[in-house]
């Protein structure tokens, strides 16, 4: 059986994480993301205005899947398109011998100008793939029969390199026990909710934060408005039309936020929520959390996940997360 580990290099600010991936004879760097369920790359089919910095997917070792296709839109309104390949593809010394690799053919600027990265690797549920006309597995539901343990782990951090399991829980990353709480994924998200919250030393955990998932791929943490009032409130930060949103003092007086999942609180320190400069050098940061206004549900991205240690489990059968601290 299968298992493996591959690191989680954060990018400035932690704005994304990235992991070496082996395609055919390839090597690139792929945003592992638990919100969506593609795996595209820059490749020899992506026209090089667009693909200046990347490296690329060279698809001559992979067999094309006439006819297929795929497009993808991202929460933020990222995207890009292109053709279908069957290749090798290797995470951590886990192989998949026949993965679906997507090979753009047109991507959005956000994604050329971010020369870190060179695609994303796709780790929601593979109903939300879209690829046609025949929609195709994630890298881990292609290697899920294969795996020890049908499972996979995330362990980011702030500001240094974390990393992702296949296989196999890392019990030396986390302290405590892990808690698990059951999945929806009627939606191709790994859904889940979450219950009371508190801000600071606040013991006062007030309403329900509600239906969330869990989303390597979006870097902040957004929250009901109403929670996100609550929290700026006390961080003694505001809503600012001109940054799109809350701003905070970068002073490192932040209070932390705490959240209960599955009945155990999990902390988020507030220097995770002094998020970044909203211009280099500037006292004044941009808020990790912000309001899901217009999402319909929560996203618990990066901000959170650093705080704790991620299980993403299918070994029951029915879905199940579990989080540890860390
Ligand atoms: O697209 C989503 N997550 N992944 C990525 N974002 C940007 C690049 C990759 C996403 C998923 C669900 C919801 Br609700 C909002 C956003």
């Amino acid at each position: 059986a299968q298992s493996g580990t591959v690191a989680a290099d954060p990018q400035q600010y932690d704005q994304a994480y990235l992991s070496p991936v082996t395609i055919g004879n390839s090597q690139l760097m792929l945003d592992f993301d638990t919100g969506s369920a593609d795996l595209w790359a820059f490749s020899n089919e992506t026209p090089a205005s667009e693909s200046v910095g990347h490296a690329k997917y060279d698809s001559s070792t992979g067999t094309e899947l006439q006819g297929y296709s795929w497009s993808i839109t991202y929460g933020d309104q990222s995207g890009a398109a292109g053709n279908v390949y069957a290749d090798k593809v290797v995470v951590g010394g886990v192989t998949a011998t026949k993965q679906a690799v997507e090979a753009a053919t047109s991507i959005s600027t956000s994604f050329s100008d971010n020369t870190d990265s060179d695609g994303l690797l796709g780790l929601a549920f593979s109903s939300i793939n879209t690829v046609t006309p025949k929609q195709q597995t994630t890298f881990f539901d292609t290697v899920k029969p294969t795996l020890a343990k049908a499972l996979f782990t995330c362990d980011l951090k702030q500001g240094n390199a974390g990393s992702y399991t296949f296989g196999y829980i890392d019990t030396s990353k986390y302290t405590g026990s892990v808690t698990y709480v059951p999945v929806d994924d009627s939606q191709g998200f790994w859904s889940f909710t979450a219950g009371g919250y508190s801000v600071g030393s606040d013991n006062a955990t007030s309403g329900s934060v509600g239906v969330s998932i869990a989303d390597t791929g979006t870097s902040l943490l957004y929250l009901p408005a109403a929670v996100a009032k609550a929290y700026y409130a006390k961080a003694g930060g505001k809503f600012d039309n001109q940054q799109g949103g809350y701003t905070l003092p970068c002073n490192g007086n932040a209070p932390d936020f705490n959240v209960a999942i599955g009945g155990k609180t999990f902390v988020v320190p507030g220097s995770y929520i002094a998020y970044a400069p909203i211009t280099s050098g500037s006292q004044t940061c941009f808020g990790g959390i912000q309001a899901n206004t217009g999402i319909g549900f929560n996203i618990f991205g990066d901000v959170f996940l650093k705080a704790v240690y991620a299980i993403f489990d299918v070994s029951q059968g029915a879905p199940r997360l579990g989080f540890a601290a860390q």
